[in-house]
């Protein structure tokens, strides 16, 4: 808590504060706690002039506390959800991606991130008409594939160019690249550039580990405090700037049990609010293009849950329907 120093609050002079430590009252706490009559008597001071002081020194210092009901107001206000336009990984997310939160896609290689952050970046540009940031840092995006996806949703080819106006992509090829793209757009945030067709909604980085894993072990000391530093910008962007932020991250396997966990190990694992691992769906007769979506990590649905998601058309929420009977 702070010593008392003149100019703290108004009525706070050093001779105020000189006379307060003669008592032994050196800081706020002190001043809060102590019996005001008493410390008034002692220094000859008016003791309507100490409350007073009192009075803004608790109002400065104190946390307020919020109760359930204003944080769910603030949470309606300020938080959008947006659909990746899978719809049973919609509801393995709780209705979509929040802004405000960085969401994070694991799996082993092919199963399938790419397509979920393709996927998404086509429903969030055409269906939800927003901006989105696409990183590429694997060289996983194609702009054919965007178009199939597009088609899939409208077969209007100026609503298809819309939306690809709206996916920016930018390809990496290490850390400091991507940095310089996510500290990029949030200077531009915060100066209120916006291009024409307004403010980025979501980024994608495709993949954080792409970019992380080769600074780490070995003798590249400083790896960590990088991808601390990625971690850091990239909460900014999602909670200060509310957009929600969705990543990809391999996996490996733990080595006593054989159980895949996400790359880049226990620090960066608190960095995302929600986990997805993707993982091949091994059932005979399964369509090759299916895999199953398991809830590892989750602020609001319980983690363990699965559903089945088909990453070949990225389904629309009436062709889900179809899947049904592919439940687990
Ligand atoms: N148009 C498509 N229709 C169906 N399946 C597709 C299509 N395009 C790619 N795939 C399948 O998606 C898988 C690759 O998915 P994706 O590139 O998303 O994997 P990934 O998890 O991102 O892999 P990596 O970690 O290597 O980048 C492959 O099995 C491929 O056959």
């Amino acid at each position: 808590m702070g010593v008392l120093r003149a100019g703290l609050c108004p009525g706070l002079t050093q001779d105020v504060v000189q006379l307060l430590r003669g008592v032994g009252v050196r800081t706020v706490v002190d001043l809060v706690s102590a019996d005001l009559e008493e410390v008034s008597r002692k220094c000859s001071l008016s003791y309507k002039a100490l409350v007073a002081v009192r009075r803004v020194l608790l109002a400065q210092f104190s946390s307020f506390p919020f109760n359930g009901a204003d944080l769910y107001e603030e949470f309606k206000s300020s938080t959008a959800i947006l659909a990746t336009g899978i719809a049973s990984l919609d509801k393995l997310l709780d209705s979509g991606l929040y802004t405000g939160e960085v969401t994070e896609i694991t799996g082993a290689p092919a199963s399938g991130k790419t397509q979920v952050c393709l996927c998404t970046a086509a429903n969030v540009a055409y269906s939800l008409g927003q901006n989105v940031l696409y990183v590429d840092s694997t060289g996983g995006l194609t702009a054919s594939r965007l178009l199939q996806l597009l088609q899939a949703r409208t077969e209007d080819e100026e609503d298809q160019a819309g939306a690809l106006q709206r996916i920016h992509v930018v390809r990496v090829f290490d850390i400091f690249q991507l940095m310089d793209t996510l500290q990029d757009l949030r200077g531009s945030i915060s100066k209120q550039v916006t291009n024409a067709s307004g403010p980025v909604k979501i980024v994608v980085v495709d993949s954080v580990s792409a970019v992380v894993s080769p600074l780490l072990g070995g003798q590249h000391s400083e790896g960590l405090a990088l991808m601390m530093q990625l971690a850091r910008e990239l909460k900014t962007l999602a909670r200060e700037l509310g957009i929600a932020v969705l990543v990809t991250n391999h996996v490996t396997r733990e080595w006593e049990n054989g159980k895949l966990r996400p790359a880049l190990g226990r620090s960066w694992s608190f960095v995302p609010s929600t986990r997805v691992l993707l993982q091949a769906w091994e059932r005979s007769g399964a369509p090759g293009s299916c895999r199953i979506a398991s809830l590892t990590k989750s602020p609001r649905q319980p983690t363990g849950i699965q559903e089945v998601i088909e990453i070949g058309v990225c389904e629309t929420p009436e062709q889900n329907s179809s899947l049904e009977g592919n439940k687990l």
